[in-house]
């Protein structure tokens, strides 16, 4: 069984690979059939068909639209999205028996291009206990399936399952009678994801050196994640001369799911120098092809998720956010554009630095002078430490605080501690400075903790006020937001403005109020 004209770089068979043009590997999506084997990813007739239009959008080759005789919903959906769709491929997954193979037959029948799938498992495990077949029956089967499915369609793809742990004389044997058969793509599944990438690239190689008929058929990989190396032994395959790859959005599917279908698409598309292949995808669908899936299925994808997570393109800290500034090559090999995402996300949190930080102010219309980052990223950092993300509306309380409210700070907080309830009293213990002095007060008095703080802060001062307006705002969502203070009191006849944020509205109040006071101080002494 040597193939002696067989060399030993990889080539696809579909397409020669040159140096001068890539290899084109096709997409072969199967969402909605190994990805609906996922439990919890069930999905209706309507659902389905719009995840197709999606896929035949996005530009996958062919679309393995479900398992036609797993039930009659399976077949209508089948047959619905073959007469629907039009510009890819539409499969249907066969066991090697004819009920199975005719219902596929029939499902993708409407189909401008259609494809029948049929598989047989061939390692010894499943040759044993789960098919209890002999190897020549195997073979006998596999030959019958294909031959039947061939009957009625030209294009016949044959999956020796679990090919990944199949000897090597005997998947050679079923795979050149398959071919031989009338199969034009063979699939070698790691069904159980137990290979690694060196192992699978060796597979692939031996079969191609080995089986004298390869050229005849599409090699292809079809890979499980249970090992977490699902897209790493796909493009190990891609190396040794796929031509086509089987995968789902998201990476749903069976157990830990299959090789995921943004990944393998960026992989190949970014390390273009590397692998020499390109697909039809339009990459820019990627994300909403992830978010449309989630949607259907209700199955997030984690933050980190490479690709089409909500962290894939999201930097938070300094050191990262001030080279994106500067270049954004320095941390990204990939634009958020390119798959979908509208931008570079900087997030603001207690990793950030003042690059990022003068930056979004920008945006958000302030100019900070060095003086004024220095003060509002001084705040920042505490607001940081409390808050496990700075949202727009945190940065535009902060610098406005510090903006409207700059005034030479005469009076500043140290501490303060409430205490209050249903059955008892505001009481609140304060510290503030004055100079290089800490003094402290208690008070007893007031309608609630807001009232006695106001209370606390006159006695120390010694400036009372009236306070003509109070207003306090939630500066973002969460229970985590900042509350904004802004008020105005009156002083000997005139008015003073206060401003003070913090995610405690008692420090707000503080803050607003010494806001008021420092600025009382600062007129007087002209
Ligand atoms: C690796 C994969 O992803 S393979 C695809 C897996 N997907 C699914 O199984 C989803 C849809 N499946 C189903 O709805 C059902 O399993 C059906 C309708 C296909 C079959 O249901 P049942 O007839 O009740 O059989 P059941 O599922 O209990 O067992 C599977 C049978 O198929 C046989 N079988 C398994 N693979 C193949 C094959 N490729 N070719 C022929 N027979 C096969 C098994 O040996 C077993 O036969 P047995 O009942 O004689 O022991
Ligand atoms: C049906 C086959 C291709 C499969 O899903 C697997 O082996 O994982
Ligand atoms: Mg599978």
């Amino acid at each position: 069984m040597s193939n002696p004209t067989a060399t030993s770089a990889p080539q696809d068979q579909s397409e020669q690979a040159s140096s001068a043009s890539p290899r084109l590997i096709r997409i072969f999506d199967t969402t909605l059939r190994d990805g609906e084997q996922s439990p919890g990813a069930s999905m209706n007739l309507a659902e389905k068909l719009e995840v197709a239009g999606l896929l035949q959008e996005m530009g996958v080759d062919v679309i393995e639209a479900g398992f036609p005789i797993a039930s009659p919903g399976d077949f209508a959906s089948v047959k619905k999205i073959a007469e629907t769709i039009t510009e890819s491929t539409i499969c249907g997954l066969a066991r090697c028996s004819d009920k199975d193979i005719d219902a596929a037959a029939d499902a993708v029948a409407p189909a401008k291009r259609s494809r029948i799938h049929v598989f047989l498992a061939t390692s010894a495990i499943h040759r044993e206990f789960k098919l209890r077949m002999t190897p020549d029956e195997i073979v006998e089967r596999a030959v019958a399936g294909v031959k039947r499915a061939r009957n009625r369609c030209d294009d016949v793809e044959f999956s020796p399952e679990d090919a990944c742990r199949t000897e090597y004389d005997f998947l050679c044997r079923v795979v050149e009678a398959a071919i031989d058969a009338g199969a034009t793509t063979i699939n070698m599944p790691d069904t159980v994801g137990y290979t690694t990438p060196r192992e699978i690239y060796d597979r692939f190689m031996m079969v191609r050196n080995r089986v004298p008929n390869i050229d005849k058929a599409i090699l292809s990989a079809h890979c499980h994640d249970d090992l977490g190396m699902a897209v790493a032994n796909s493009l190990a395959a891609v190396e040794a001369g796929a031509g086509q790859v089987e995968c789902t959005i998201n990476g749903i599917g069976e157990r830990a799911g299959n090789a995921a279908l943004e990944e393998i698409v960026m992989a190949l598309k970014t390390r273009s120098d590397f692998y020499h292949c390109n697909t039809a995808i339009d990459s820019k669908r990627l994300v909403p092809a992830s978010r449309l899936l989630s949607k259907t299925t209700g199955i997030q994808v984690q933050r980190n998720k490479a690709i089409v997570g909500r962290n894939a393109f999201a930097h938070e800290s300094g050191i990262h956010q001030d080279g994106m500034l500067k270049e954004r090559s320095t941390y990204e090999i990939m634009s958020p554009e390119d798959v979908g995402f509208s931008k570079t996300d900087l997030v603001l949190g207690k990793h950030s630095g003042r690059a990022a930080l003068a930056d979004r102010a920008k945006t958000l219309g302030f100019s900070l002078t060095p003086e004024q980052l220095v003060a509002v990223f001084e705040q920042f950092k505490l607001l940081a430490d409390k808050k496990k993300e700075i949202y727009d509306g945190d940065i535009i309380a902060l610098v406005q605080q510090k903006i409207s409210g700059s005034v030479e700070e005469e009076w500043t907080l140290v501490d303060y501690i409430v205490k209050s309830g249903k059955t008892r009293g505001p009481e609140v213990h304060l510290t503030l400075k004055h100079g290089d002095e800490e003094i402290t007060e208690q008070v007893e008095q007031g309608d609630g903790p807001i009232d006695a703080a106001f209370y606390a802060v006159e006695k120390i001062t010694g400036i009372e006020v009236v306070c003509k307006d109070f207003r306090i705002r939630s500066a973002t969502l969460g229970r985590d937001a900042i509350g904004e203070v802004n008020l105005e009191v009156e002083y000997k006849g005139k008015s003073y403005r206060g401003v003070g944020v913090s995610t405690d509205s008692v420090e707000s109040t503080i803050l607003a109020m010494l806001n008021a006071v420092n600025r009382i101080i600062s007129e007087k002494r002209g």
